[in-house]
């Protein structure tokens, strides 16, 4: 999907929401265990319910490897009823030698046909190239997480003295590697503080960021300060919307959960995007 394409959609939903599928067959409501495939009836059930309201849904890859071949069937299924128009985002963060990351590239855009894939960086541009083959299929590429452990690495000050962060770093060099057509950056939503710092660095790309909801990151903050002429957000939230209610009224509370969020983008939409 073009970038134009990504930014019609987001102003025609009035939204830059993306709902990520974290689906955990353990927190799946009782009634749908009978299903033959309960991760993807629950998927299916929470795609029908809010496709009107997000713009991109991110399976974690996490969550249906670790249940062996049937998530992988599930996942499949999935990203069948995902409407047309909906970016998908495989968050898979994987990244290797070059013949390796080919074959990833092979298995998140051919044989699946996601969109994007979340790709990390610390390999290096050879690890991170085989990715950028295809126009139309994008890198997501880890800058500053939204965990404790960002702190580690992504924040290291480098010895060169121009007092640059290792994210900014990574920032910087990768930009050069696509165009703003085929590359995103994961920045958090608990690292607002920082958000100017990669705005100077890469003002056109889009930034998805996860740390909403259940992370406790500020959905205003970032609007207001992460937002470009053509949004240039997509803002992921997971457990806050799928796992609304446990109960038979799952979907609806789901719905509910992505309908306030979508509301209150809409508000910094119509504020940071279209009176410009
Ligand atoms: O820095 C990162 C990168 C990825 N994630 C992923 O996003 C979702 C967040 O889920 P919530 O339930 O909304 O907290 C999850 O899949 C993470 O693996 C992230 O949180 N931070």
């Amino acid at each position: 999907m073009t970038r134009e394409k990504l930014f019609e959609q987001i102003l025609q939903k009035k939204s830059y929401l993306c709902i990520g599928l974290d689906t955990d067959p353990k927190r799946l409501p009782e009634h749908l265990m009978d299903a033959e495939d309960p991760v993807f009836e629950f998927n299916r059930q929470i795609i029908e319910a809010t496709a009107d309201l997000c713009v991109a849904y991110k399976p974690n890859i996490a969550f249906y490897e670790a249940q062996g071949p049937k998530g992988w069937v599930s996942l499949e299924k999935t990203l069948e009823v995902i409407p047309e128009e909906i970016f998908t985002i495989a968050d898979a963060k994987r990244g290797d030698i070059g013949n390796t990351s080919e074959l990833y590239a092979r298995a998140f855009f051919e044989t699946m046909n996601f969109n994007a894939v979340t790709v990390a960086p610390y390999m290096g541009s050879d690890s991170v190239k085989p990715f950028l083959v295809q126009p139309g299929r994008w890198v997501i590429l880890l800058a500053l997480t939204s965990n404790p452990g960002s702190q580690d690495f992504q924040m290291l000050k480098l010895s060169d003295g121009n007092e640059e962060y290792l994210f900014e770093q990574v920032l910087r060099e990768s930009a050069n590697w696509a165009s703003v057509g085929q590359m995103m950056y994961v920045v958090g939503a608990t690292q607002a503080e920082y958000i100017e710092r990669v705005r100077a660095i890469v003002p056109n790309h889009f930034l998805l960021v996860p740390g909403v909801g259940a992370q406790g990151g500020s959905l205003e903050e970032i609007s207001r300060l992460g937002m470009n002429q053509q949004c240039g957000l997509l803002i992921n939230s997971s457990r806050a919307i799928i796992y609304a209610s446990s109960g038979r009224d799952f979907a609806d509370r789901a719905r509910e959960a992505a309908l306030e969020v979508q509301k209150e983008m809409e508000q910094y939409l119509e504020q940071y995007v279209m009176h410009l």
